[in-house]
């Protein structure tokens, strides 16, 4: 993991404006991803995790709006962008290439009547058009990634179980090498040996790939088997931020040791 800063997030919140009032869903928000780490985000349900994601990606709908802060965003070989402030064509080109999304329950983003490899060429053509040459060996090579066969390219959704969907999904992620990838709840739905696959393939996606990640989720084993640091949100703020041994060992905040507390059985680490 490189010190080079990624994204750099200052004093955001963002708030849903309610007939009940406003809903302050992230607050006062600072935070710091480095080039090649997998930074946790934990928090129980409500805690303002989906919302800082969207938030990040552009993608937060009415009644959400960001009403202060911002997140610098460093490209490679790009100059840096407030992701706040980038509009219209310049929002485009940031995702998928530089900036890519595993939304939650992703399984049924894929389109059902398109094979896997119209769904790969979909992404890469659009953003890359002149990567038509070797596009079959390079989605081979991606599914291959994820631990997934070849054959897989030529199938539909349909085809698939529920780990291989989100696992294809992951392989189109880093298609296009993004700076970030932003994952929510990557690891939820899905049974538990399933989990442990998904998680290893997130952590081979950056060996191999030196793909930097973003890991949103309430399970605290996800972070303990995954992430390198990890940020802990309860009611939209950030209380505590720090390497995941020392999160575990000794944590800062009353609630952090209670979501570690609430933890049934540590699994093991994926490395
Ligand atoms: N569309 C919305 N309108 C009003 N309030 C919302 C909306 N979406 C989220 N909220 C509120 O914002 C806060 C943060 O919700 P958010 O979904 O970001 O939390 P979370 O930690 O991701 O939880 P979960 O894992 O259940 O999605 C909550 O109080 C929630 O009720």
């Amino acid at each position: 993991m490189s010190e080079e800063t990624v994204l750099e997030v200052k004093g955001l919140e963002v708030v849903y404006s309610t007939n009940r009032g406003d809903v302050k869903a992230v607050q006062d928000l600072d935070l710091s991803v480095r080039r090649g780490e997998i930074l946790g985000i934990a928090g129980e349900s409500g805690s303002g995790k989906s919302t800082l994601a969207v938030a990040l990606l552009r993608l937060l709908k009415p009644p959400g709006k960001v009403t202060a802060g911002s997140a610098i965003f460093h490209r490679k070989g790009g100059s840096p962008v407030d992701l706040m402030k980038v509009e219209g064509e310049e929002l485009r080109v940031l995702r998928w290439s530089a900036l890519s999304y595993l939304p939650q329950g992703s399984q049924s983003s894929l389109n059902p009547v398109m094979r896997v490899e119209d769904q790969f060429k979909d992404v890469i053509l659009e953003h890359a058009p002149g990567r038509k040459e070797g596009l079959t060996e390079l989605i081979g090579r991606l599914l291959e990634q994820v631990g997934l066969e070849p054959r897989v390219a030529r199938m539909y959704p349909h085809e698939l179980s529920g780990g291989m969907k989100q696992r294809v999904l992951m392989a189109i992620c880093v298609a296009l090498e993004p700076d970030l990838v932003i994952a929510d709840e990557p690891t939820t739905a899905l049974d538990v040996t399933i989990q442990r696959v998904i998680l290893q393939s997130l952590a081979d996606l950056r060996r191999d790939f030196g793909v930097t990640l973003m890991v949103i989720s309430h399970d605290m084993g996800v972070h303990a088997q995954l992430v390198d640091r990890v940020a802990v949100m309860y009611e939209g703020r950030l209380v505590e931020v720090g390497g995941v041994h020392q999160v575990f060992k000794d944590p800062q905040h009353e609630y952090t040791r209670q979501l570690i507390e609430s933890i049934p059985r540590l699994g093991r680490r994926a490395s």
